[in-house]
């Protein structure tokens, strides 16, 4: 069990891993837009990557774009109308991470592929399955990468729980539940998350999380929703449009498996962020699935031959 102490400098060294040399010959990769989670997911990260650097960043804002680069040390700026563009003409660049808003996702990732390079793109791939599909269409013509930034699927925690699931030792899946909230005040007026035509939403931004992993674990896609409801909002620009802001779904999945989903964008505390596979023989909790890796646990539950609880973690 970590002690609060290490518990922080785990999360610290994280946050900062420790700066190697850059070896000959790195990928090279280009940014898509100063955003804000690109500093985290791979300008630190990529520190600790000798066979990596980030090379290139463009931006719409040329001072904006300037100043980021130079705060992140990134050697190469692109800006303004063409800046995306031009990052992608950029033959230095070999792979583009691409942190844009949802609904941006798609035409810049078929414009990073169709112009060569390998792509990391955030989650959600896109607004709708088709895009999705035409994107790993066109990765796979072209023999590229394209890889949706999942982060939790690289984490030893999840391959854990699907390890205890596969090896049968609790029988069958009979639902699951999944969940991630975020708490009330992390999102802003204003935000993406709160944009209807950048593909905003409590379930593009959160729920995607427990969808994902609700497939994951189940080897299976739904095949209905039972049911849906939600908390909205109107979409920050206004325009009518409303965006869930909670959203609670109970989805269909082969051999009778249900699954519950909740997100929410504003929860009065920190979490719910929990992934609980229920099965004949008992049940496994997740805690802190999507960020496990800062802290998580397991907690197994097994009825034994008298239908009694039996409680590792
Ligand atoms: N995997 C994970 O753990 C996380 C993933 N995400 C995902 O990353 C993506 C970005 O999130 P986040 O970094 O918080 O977003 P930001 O609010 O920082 O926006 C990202 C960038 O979008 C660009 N942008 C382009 N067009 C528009 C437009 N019309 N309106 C607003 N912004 C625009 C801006 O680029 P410019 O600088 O050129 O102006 C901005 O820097 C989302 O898909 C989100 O789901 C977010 C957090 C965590
Ligand atoms: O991991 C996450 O946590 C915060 C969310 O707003 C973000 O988009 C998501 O990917």
């Amino acid at each position: 069990m970590f002690s609060l102490i290490s518990l922080v400098q785990h999360i610290r060294t994280l946050n900062n891993p420790p700066v190697l040399p850059v070896q000959a010959s790195p990928l090279r990769f280009g940014i898509l837009g100063a955003a804000n989670i690109a500093p985290n997911s791979l300008i630190l990260p990529a520190r600790n990557h000798p066979e990596m650097v980030v090379y290139a960043l463009a931006a719409r804002d040329a001072k904006k774009a300037e100043a980021y680069a130079q705060k992140h040390q990134i050697e190469k700026v692109y800006s303004g109308a063409h800046g995306y563009q031009n990052l992608l003409d950029d033959p230095m660049v070999d792979a583009v991470y691409n942190p844009l808003p949802n609904g941006l996702h798609f035409e810049w990732t078929m414009k990073a592929l169709a112009a060569g390079k390998h792509v990391l793109f955030e989650k959600p791939s896109a607004n709708i399955v088709d895009e999705t599909r035409q994107m790993f269409e066109l990765a796979e013509r072209k023999g590229l990468v394209l890889l949706e930034a999942y982060h939790y699927r690289f984490y030893p925690a999840i391959a854990r729980i699907k390890d205890i699931l596969d090896s049968g030792e609790l029988g069958q899946i009979k639902s699951m539940r999944g969940s991630l909230g975020l708490p009330q005040g992390f999102v802003g007026p204003g935000d993406i998350r709160l944009e209807y035509a950048l593909g905003g939403g409590a379930m593009m931004d959160c729920g995607c999380y427990p969808l994902s992993a609700l497939r994951y674990l189940t080897s299976a896609n739904p095949t209905a929703v039972l049911s849906a409801t939600a908390r909205t909002v109107s979409s920050a620009s206004d325009t009518g449009n409303l965006v869930d802001h909670a959203t609670t779904a109970v989805l269909s999945f082969p051999n009778d498996v249900t699954g519950t989903i909740h997100c929410d964008l504003a929860i009065p505390s920190w979490g719910p962020f929990g992934l609980i596979p229920d099965c004949e023989g008992g049940s496994v909790e997740l805690f802190n699935f999507p960020l496990s890796a800062y802290y998580h646990s397991i907690t197994v539950t097994v009825k034994d031959d008298k239908r009694k609880l039996r409680k590792r973690v």
